[in-house]
């Protein structure tokens, strides 16, 4: 049990926030309640998600990974629930590193559940991540909101993506709850759905309902999904043409930028500011 204060900071990516905790050794108890209770919009510090900054060496899903990336993101959405990849994260989590001078400016590797992602800072700048290579499975779903339906684009960046065009974003609705589905088999450990709509060409708007957190402001791997989506729907596979090919996503929180080389890899860019630092009772994660 954590018994002395816990040190924490509070960052976010396009709006994409995180309670961040530094916790090198691996020492702390966080069960899927402590990390609800830490993520309470009002009962506790608040934020879509915990980025949970442990050496690789020092967490069993991560030791393998030691050799190549010296820190692990142990990610948790704000319900407790546990995710493969979170792409607005690695870039707060990279930013992070920086600020506590753990690491430098320039090139980084941050080791995650979706494997080593390559960072690189740039001074006084935004941070971009090489964020792998996405999956496209052929079984994609319906999702519908209130009364109408949309066939979605299944798109794997680690952590599964249902990407639906829309005409108008508000068609998603409140999006106070997870979207229904279709065939709900498609997804068995439940999925994060995008609604897009064009802005012009190579520039798209989206929202997305997010797996363990709701609606949010922003989803890193969800603007992955989306580009490549958009990009074949559109016709464009750098794979096939040889030439990478870019997305300006917007968001409700801002803007990333999204690129795919012909060898597959995608690299996004964006912010990842820190906004607060403090402590925290051990008492919140109990309850
Ligand atoms: N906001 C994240 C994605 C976080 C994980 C997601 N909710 C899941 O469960 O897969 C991002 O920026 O990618």
């Amino acid at each position: 049990m954590n018994t002395a204060p816990i040190a924490f900071l509070k960052g976010h990516g396009t709006q994409n926030d995180f309670v961040i905790l530094p916790d090198p050794d691996n020492v702390l108890d966080l069960p899927a309640s402590a990390i609800a209770r830490l993520c309470d919009r009002r009962a506790g510090i608040g934020g879509d998600g915990v980025l949970h900054v442990v050496r690789s060496a020092a967490h069993p899903e991560a030791k393998a990974m030691a050799g190549e990336a010296e820190w692990f993101m142990d990610y948790r959405n704000g319900d407790g629930s546990i995710a493969e990849m979170c792409g607005n994260g690695v870039r707060v989590f990279a930013g992070y590193l920086e600020r506590a001078g753990l690491v430098d400016e320039g090139d980084l590797a941050v080791a995650t559940r979706g494997g080593v992602k390559k960072v690189h800072i740039a001074k006084g700048g935004d941070i971009t991540v090489s964020m792998g290579r996405a999956a496209l499975p052929e079984a994609g779903v319906t999702v519908s909101v209130d009364g109408r339906s949309w066939p979605a684009r299944n798109v794997n960046m680690g952590n599964p993506h249902a990407v639906a065009f829309v005409d108008d974003l508000a068609h998603a609705g409140e999006l106070r709850s997870a979207p229904p589905f279709s065939p709900e088999a498609v997804y068995p450990d439940g999925v994060n759905i995008e609604f897009v709509v064009d802005r012009g060409p190579g520039h798209v708007a989206m929202r997305v309902h997010e797996r363990g957190a709701g609606e949010t402001l922003s989803c890193g791997t969800g603007a992955c999904a989306v580009a490549v989506a958009a990009a074949r729907r559109d016709g464009v596979d750098p794979a096939v043409t040889g030439t990478a090919a870019t997305y300006t996503v917007d968001l409700p929180g801002g803007t990333l930028v999204i690129t795919e080389y012909p060898d597959g890899e995608i690299a996004m860019t964006g912010a990842a500011v820190i906004v607060a630092e403090g402590v925290v009772d051990p008492a919140l994660l109990t309850g």
